[in-house]
């Protein structure tokens, strides 16, 4: 029997305070774009009757009000065709007093977000979803990163966690989340390991991780077994439950006491990706007045 606990006290790494430091921040800049004559605008373009991008629609209208910026949501049904979705990004992109435009996701019949964002003017793309923003990121040119790959890192940085020369493994890979996030990884010196759904023995892999990244969509996919202790790890994942709460990816009992920090679901990841889909919006106005 040991008498000694190799227990580690795992850190809750909330992003609800780091999300309204943020958005205090973007208060007072958009205040001043306002008062220069800028008053910065943000477009949310939906096709979609899916009940969560609903809620985060809200969110982000009820964000954007109380820090001062125009957000107008262009809702153009789950039926909208590929060329009205188009056609719709192509005049805001060409609107002058819009400054930040958002497609978001599900779209209907398959239609292609990587596609069509390619329509959404590249200085306006506060949610990096053209491909233009992307390839530049991967490049190392200045771009806006998707806000919510933005935000894991918005978080390790709060959290004072360090990446230079570090191994950090992403668990997912779309162009939302898991590829971006891994490049920003990249950018800081990391050593970045990217798993999906060919993965071979998930676990021998995120066992490596000093910062795990997990950004699949699938309640309890990681659990104790995936992870070394000590490891930093930042659940991306926003799971409906059928009481109607949410959870992540990461089994948060099984990996408390062994992580030594993990990102809560809900209060987590979410209102910071908010939060930086404003601050992209205000830096988008500002550049516009250069
Ligand atoms: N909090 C926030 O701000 C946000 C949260 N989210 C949430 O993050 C999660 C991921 O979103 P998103 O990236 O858009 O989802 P996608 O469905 O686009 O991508 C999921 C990724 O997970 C990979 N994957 C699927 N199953 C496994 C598996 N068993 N093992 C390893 N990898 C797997 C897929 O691999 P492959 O490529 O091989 O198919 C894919 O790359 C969702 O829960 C979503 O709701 C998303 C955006 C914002
Ligand atoms: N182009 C595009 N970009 C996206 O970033 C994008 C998208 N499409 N489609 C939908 C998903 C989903 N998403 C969320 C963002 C914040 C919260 C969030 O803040 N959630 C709260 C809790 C919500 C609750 O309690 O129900 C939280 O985590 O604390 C959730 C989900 C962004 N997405």
């Amino acid at each position: 029997m040991t008498l000694v606990s190799d227990e580690t006290t795992t850190a809750v790494l909330s992003g609800a305070e780091l999300a309204k430091d943020i958005r205090a921040r973007v208060t007072a800049t958009a205040a001043e774009l306002t008062d220069a004559g800028t008053p910065p605008r943000l477009a949310v373009v939906v096709a979609t009757d899916d009940e969560s991008t609903a809620w985060y629609v809200r969110s982000i209208a009820k964000a954007a009000a109380k820090t001062g910026i125009r957000c107008d949501v262009v809702d153009l049904g789950a039926d909208a065709t590929p060329e009205r979705i188009r056609g719709e990004l192509t005049a805001l992109s060409e609107e002058p007093s819009v400054h930040g435009i958002v497609l978001q996701t599900p779209l209907p019949g398959g239609a292609c977000l990587e596609e069509l964002a390619a329509a959404i003017a590249p200085e306006k793309d506060v949610d990096g979803a053209n491909p233009v923003s992307l390839g530049r990121l991967s490049a190392g040119l200045p771009a806006f990163a998707p806000a919510t790959a933005a935000a894991v890192l918005e978080l390790l940085d709060h959290y004072e966690i360090p990446l230079s020369g570090r191994r950090a493994v992403v668990v997912g890979r779309s162009n939302v989340v898991g590829r971006p996030a891994a490049q920003l990884l990249l950018r800081r010196d990391a050593t970045v390991t990217v798993c999906h759904r060919y993965t071979r023995d998930l676990a021998a892999h995120s066992r490596q991780a000093e910062v795990l990244v997990v950004a699949v969509g699938r309640i309890g996919l990681i659990g104790a077994e995936h992870i070394s202790p000590g490891a930093v790890v930042i659940d991306v994942g926003t799971n409906p439950t059928e009481d109607g709460g949410l959870v992540g990816d990461v089994d948060e009992r099984a990996v408390t006491g062994l992580a030594a920090g993990l990102t809560p679901v809900p209060g987590g990841v979410g209102p910071v990706t908010t939060a930086l889909l404003l601050r992209h919006t205000v830096e988008s106005a500002w550049r516009s007045t250069a």
